[in-house]
């Protein structure tokens, strides 16, 4: 025997294993308005996942309640112009889905009294107010395939299922033709059909749909399929499975064909559910309700060419979509209530703080991981007991929240607001698909089925097997269709044991042959797989050697590039250098061009002033305007030349300073003197002396009382006329000589070279 014997969920440990594996998926919660007819509306839909409170006048608030407006996000927000379609598919639809792959889920809708749970559970049967329940049963139906004919599954201890052979399913069957549930039609005689159909449905199973339907009421579980005792419900206790999963114990799991029936099912135990009138709401569910829907499959079995499951019970899946209206959360000082009505609220409110305190200590587990985690209080209620299946990650979960714009709700409208919003941040493991999706379809096995069948009947198995009178009793009293049994049974029982082993041979050999000759048609599409594999990897191939080349071949650009970039920074760098060295000798050019320009108009500085400042100049080493050589002094009034130029230029000690030239540029090479074109310096008030002595001037001279930078760069050769009169009035004049010679960093600079001096005595003072 197997394992798992019953078919139900997993056990326990392949759960645990697989849950490593899985991925989680948080509580999703989705907000649903209300319509609302008043002018101050406490909440507004902002967007298709906002919701904003609106501050209402402050007799609506309690004392102490925040003073601000909050925004509340939810994986959908449905205005109060969303109607029930539009409900139905964005909640319910992916849950069927999941139904039809084997998966549970859980769909409840919460909020405070009178906010449109049940509105948006069940509705009213008209197309546009039909809820979704009807619409999820009707979409079920729509969608399954391959439904058994009623009995075949049946419900056993532990939450469990088996299969029944045909005879018994058969007599089953006429047993409940007379046990049938006496259920007023009124609702269903003319309601709306939901026509959406889903694909999903694995159809190589076989199915039945089951529902049962209990509520909490005061923290006691009943089971509102029940047949009253008394006009009483017996209380039910929750119990685990054989997989650790919690039920209700003695709840009845009700077969049902069509969304007709379930709905017949669901209006008998709304008949028995307890709903009173109070000062919010006249039709006020005063209990939690749980409306379970059960898709129980297995697979469909390859002998039968009707539709029937295998019979093998351990192959039975289970799933199960469970739709929950809790009662709604009311605060007494509003209700007023008195009574049992205090009662049952004082106990809704109690098993929605229990709900609350769950998600709160699952979030806190969950946002560290601690050796040993909080003990979740799943057991304080009855409520949050049944939901810890799911809670513990037994299939998806979905909360609808309900709220009621009008003011009075303010408050408790924030506080289940706020709930709903953390429960978002609880994460649910994702159950694993138990629905086999590799099975040989069916359709294969009955064509090859009966081909065989034919060539069995042909020429092997010539015995004649008795055909089955109907297998069913009228009454206990019918003793022809005894008899009629009886007899089929002996005609089969006398058949020979050769006959009955040729025929168990036909049927193995007929299985080995059928998937002999599946497996050679999967084998096929196998090497036809492979062959385009290896086309594709030798296509790949082809792709790597190519990037290979191409990786290659870039490799070494990058190097070249590299090589490059380092030649590139390091040539920045020199530049940069030369740049600083430039800006240096510019700085010192222009403090020299500054000099120059204060003697030229200072029209009387003495040769000493000069002198002193072209020797403040060598402070500045990078200067090009150097000291000028020593007065020449020669007594008397002779006009003496420096007879040797490299004399006097020695004694300034201009460029025989090494270092003092490293500015020059190196490469000048000077032009002949005759070539070169002279920048005449001349005082702008010259005393006239009419002396014979003149200084020869070329005629292409350019003659200025103020040198420019432009004049400079055009002259190869630089001289300056300086008078200046001493105590006793006698006028001596300074000719200062200079070479125009450009800089290594592209400027200009003099280097004074020669100086002649003209003296005038005056003969009075002789
Ligand atoms: N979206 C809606 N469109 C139209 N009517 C609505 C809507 N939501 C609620 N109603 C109406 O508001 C009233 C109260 O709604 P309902 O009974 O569903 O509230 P509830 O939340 O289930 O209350 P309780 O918790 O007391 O059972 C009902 O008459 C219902 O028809």
């Amino acid at each position: 025997m197997s394992s798992r014997k019953r078919g139900m969920t997993p056990p326990r440990d392949a759960v645990r294993r697989k849950r490593s594996l899985e991925e989680a998926d948080a509580i999703e919660v989705v907000c649903r308005l209300c319509p609302y007819n008043g002018n101050t509306p406490s909440l507004i839909a902002i967007d298709e996942t906002t919701v904003q409170t609106v501050l209402p006048p402050a007799i609506y608030r309690r004392d102490g309640a925040p003073n601000v407006e909050k925004i509340f996000s939810f994986g959908r927000v449905f205005s109060e112009n969303d109607g029930q379609p539009t409900v139905f598919e964005r909640t319910s639809i992916d849950l069927i889905l999941n139904l039809l792959r084997g998966q549970n889920s859980l769909l409840f809708t919460y909020g405070v009294t009178g906010s449109g749970k049940t509105y948006t559970m069940t509705g009213k049967p008209t197309e546009n107010d039909t809820g979704l329940l009807p619409r999820t049963l009707d979409v079920i139906f729509n969608s399954i395939a391959n439904q058994l004919e009623k009995c075949v599954f049946y419900p056993v201890a532990l939450n469990s299922f088996e299969i029944r052979s045909t005879l018994d399913a058969h007599l089953k069957r006429r047993q409940l033709e007379n046990d049938k549930f006496h259920m007023s039609r009124e609702m269903i005689s003319d309601r709306f059909h939901e026509g959406i159909k889903i694909g999903g449905f694995n159809e190589d199973y076989v199915c039945a749909v089951f529902v049962s339907y209990v509520e909490i009421y005061n923290n006691y579980c009943y089971d509102l399929l029940e047949e009253a005792k008394n006009g009483s419900l017996t209380k039910r206790e929750l119990r685990h499975d054989r997989n650790q999963q919690v039920y209700v114990d003695g709840a009845k799991d009700i077969e049902v064909s069509s969304s007709e029936e379930a709905l017949e099912v669901f209006c008998l135990g709304e008949e028995r559910r307890r709903v009173s009138s109070t000062l919010l709401n006249k039709d006020s569910s005063r209990s939690h309700s749980v409306f379970t829907i059960k898709l129980v499959m297995a697979p469909r079995s390859y002998e039968s060419q009707t539709v029937a499951p295998v019979k093998d019970s351990a192959q039975i899946v289970v799933s199960q979509l469970c739709l929950v209206d809790l009662a709604g959360s009311e605060r007494a000082k509003r209700t007023q209530n008195v009574g049992d009505r205090l009662a049952e609220a004082n106990s809704i409110n109690q098993s929605l703080m229990v709900l609350r305190q769950c998600i709160d200590v699952l979030r806190r587990n969950q946002k560290t991981v601690q050796t040993f985690p909080e003990q979740v209080p799943y057991r304080q209620s009855k409520l949050t007991h049944l939901f810890k299946n799911y809670l513990e990650g037994n299939g998806k979960i979905r909360m609808v929240i309900c709220v009621n714009p009008k003011p009075d709700d303010y408050d408790e409208n924030l506080s289940a607001l706020a709930f709903a919003e953390e429960s978002q941040k609880v994460e649910v493991k994702i159950q694993a698909e138990r629905v086999q999706t590799d099975r040989i379809p069916h359709a294969f096995y009955t064509q090859w089925n009966s081909e065989l069948e034919k060539v069995s009947m042909d020429n092997l198995c010539r015995s004649e097997t008795p055909c089955a009178p109907p297998l069913y009793l009228r009454d206990y009293n019918d003793t022809n269709g005894v008899e009629a049994i009886r007899r089929y049974v002996t005609q089969l029982s006398n058949m020979t044991d050769g006959e009955n082993s040729t025929s168990k041979l036909l049927s193995t050999l007929r299985q080995y042959m059928m998937e002999a000759d599946h497996l050679r048609i999967e084998v096929g599409k196998f090497k036809d797989t492979l062959d385009a594999k290896d086309q594709e990897i030798t296509k790949l191939r082809g792709f790597c050697s190519k990037y290979k080349r191409e990786k290659e071949s870039l490799k070494e650009r990058i190097l070249m590039y590299e090589k490059n970039d380092e030649e590139n920074q390091m040539a920045m760098e020199k530049l940069r250098e030369q740049k600083l060295e430039d800006q240096k000798v510019i700085k010192s050019q222009k403090k020299a061009m500054k000099m120059v320009q204060g003697i030229v108009e200072n029209p009387s500085p003495s040769v000493a002033t000069l002198r002193s400042k072209f020797q403040d100049q060598e402070n500045y080493p990078s200067a090009p305007l150097q000291t000028p050589p020593p007065p020449y002094q020669t007594p008397g009034r002779q006009a003496f030349r420096s007879a040797k130029r490299n004399e006097t230029t020695s004694s300034s000690g201009i460029s025989s300073t090494p270092g003092n030239q490293g500015y020059l540029n190196p490469k000048y090479q000077r032009r002949s003197k005759s070539a070169s074109r002279l920048l005449d310096h001349q005082p702008t008030h010259r005393v006239p002396m009419g002396t014979v002595f003149q200084t020869k001037t070329p005629t292409n001279a350019i003659k200025t009382t103020r040198p420019e930078l432009k004049q400079l760069n055009k002259s190869g050769e630089y001289r300056l006329t300086h008078q200046e009169v001493d105590e006793d009035g006698n006028i001596s004049t300074n000719v200062v000589k200079g070479d125009v010679i450009p800089t290594a960093g592209g400027g200009t600079s003099v280097l004074f070279n020669d100086i002649e001096k003209l003296s005038h005595e005056s003969p009075a003072q002789k």
